[in-house]
């Protein structure tokens, strides 16, 4: 496999879809992933108001639960926040912080994003630290700048760095059906992977690096078997059981 020894995730972000009736289909991911397991990882982020619920079924399942967003702080005067702390003691495993559309809707700085990545480490969850560009940036040949800015950024410290999975979703291909080419794909992967080793020294080999952006059962073979993309972040595609399935297929 392209992606060398690091076992596969795929991660299904839900974003603000999903009501107590999508149960249903978190039951068929469910059901599909005993077979997908141990070679990949399934992960699901549903809205915070079906973690707990999805938690609790998904106990000794192969499907583990995620928050989209967490507080920087563990708890305290900040209404309609969740903490990573209330996350973890909900039965989530990891957090996504970060995203492109709370980077951009929040106005989330890096240093917003890095302290939410340690909140993550702090409460015993894996960090999902998402970047990418703009189609701008893309377009003026800045992506690398644009990334290597937000990886200094938006990188947690510490030596927690198996709590750590990095995302690429170049903001451009998020919910668009447009994707990079796959030497696009190769050559930020290659460059996230050359600054997590240069950061956390040895260690930043084994972090997965996830790809995100209009990945689809049809393209995610052309897209997650590419050296040092270890696995998804999958958006509207996660929505479906069928097509989520689909896409972890490709590791099987
Ligand atoms: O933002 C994403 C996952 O976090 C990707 O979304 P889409 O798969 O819908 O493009």
């Amino acid at each position: 496999m392209a992606s060398g020894q690091i076992r596969p995730l795929v991660a299904g972000n839900w974003k603000m879809n999903g009501m107590k009736a999508s149960a249903a289909e978190f039951g068929k991911i469910m059901a599909g992933a005993g077979d997908l397991w141990p070679k990949t990882d399934l992960m699901i982020c549903p809205p915070a108001t079906l973690a707990v619920t999805f938690a609790a079924v998904a106990v000794g399942s192969k499907v583990e639960i995620g928050g989209q967003d967490c507080h920087a702080k563990p708890s305290g005067a900040h209404t309609g926040d969740i903490s990573a702390e209330m996350l973890a003691d909900a039965g989530c495993k990891a957090v996504i912080v970060g995203h492109s559309e709370r980077r951009a809707d929040h106005k989330e700085s890096n240093a917003d994003v890095k302290a939410k990545a340690e909140a993550a480490w702090r409460a015993g969850l894996t960090a999902i630290v998402c970047v990418g560009e703009q189609r701008a940036e893309r377009e003026s040949g800045k992506t690398l700048d644009v990334v290597g800015g937000q990886l200094a950024g938006s990188l947690p410290d510490g030596a927690t760095v198996a709590n750590l999975v990095v995302a690429y979703e170049p903001v451009w291909a998020i919910g668009t059906g447009l994707t990079p080419t796959p030497a696009d794909v190769a050559e930020v992967h290659a460059f996230i992977r050359k600054t997590l080793v240069g950061r956390f020294g040895a260690a930043g080999a084994g972090v997965r690096i996830l790809y995100g952006g209009s990945v689809k059962p049809s393209n995610a073979k052309e897209l997650l078997t590419i050296t040092d993309v270890n696995g998804a972040l999958v958006g509207g595609a996660s929505l479906k059981a069928t097509d989520f399935l689909g896409i972890a297929e490709v590791y099987r």
